[in-house]
């Protein structure tokens, strides 16, 4: 009995083995991990949308007095490489946890929901579709409470 389920545990393991030499681990996994990443239109959209999001948090009244002592370089670099990691990129968060990073800061509800606001102004401009936008959305409003009162 003991040596039958051997054979169907090996039968298995060589099963899985082959699937992976046919189609690659991902799709055993998860074949559609990075899909979001795709539709934001991979790195170099999501520097685009980072681009324009900076620009219109400087046109944000609610919002941009929090920013006057940030370094803007820093900020564009940790937003690319968040953005991309909640996404499903294939990249490496190398900035503060949400909570840190907003520490002292006491943002409220509105200015919460306001940057929300310029960040899908942002979506908008660089063309991402209504299904992606509301997907990222929902992974950052998430992160609200690690963010707001801080
Ligand atoms: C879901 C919403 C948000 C996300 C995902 C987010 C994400 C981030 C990230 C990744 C950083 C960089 C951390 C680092 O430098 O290591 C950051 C920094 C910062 N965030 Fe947010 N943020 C959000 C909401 C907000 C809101 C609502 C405000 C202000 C109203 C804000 C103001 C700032 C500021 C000023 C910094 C720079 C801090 C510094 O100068 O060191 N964030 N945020």
């Amino acid at each position: 009995m003991s040596s039958m389920l051997e054979k169907l545990r090996l039968h298995s393991v060589l099963l899985a083995l082959l699937m992976m030499a046919l189609f690659g681990c991902q799709s055993i996994s998860s074949p559609k991990e990075d899909a979001l990443y795709h539709e934001l239109g991979g790195t170099k959209g999501i520097e685009q949308i980072v681009d324009i999001f900076i620009y219109e948090i400087g046109e944000n009244e609610v919002v941009v007095h929090h920013f006057e002592d940030t370094d803007i370089d820093r900020f564009r670099e940790k937003q690319i490489e968040h953005l991309c990691v909640l996404s499903g990129g294939p990249c490496e968060y190398t900035g503060d946890d949400m909570i840190e990073s907003h520490l002292g800061m006491n943002i409220t509800e509105t200015e919460f929901n306001s940057m929300t606001n310029s960040l899908i102004t942002a979506l908008d401009k660089a063309g991402v579709s209504l299904g992606a936008r509301n997907r990222l959305l929902s992974i950052l409003a998430a992160m609200r409470g690690e963010i707001i009162y801080r």
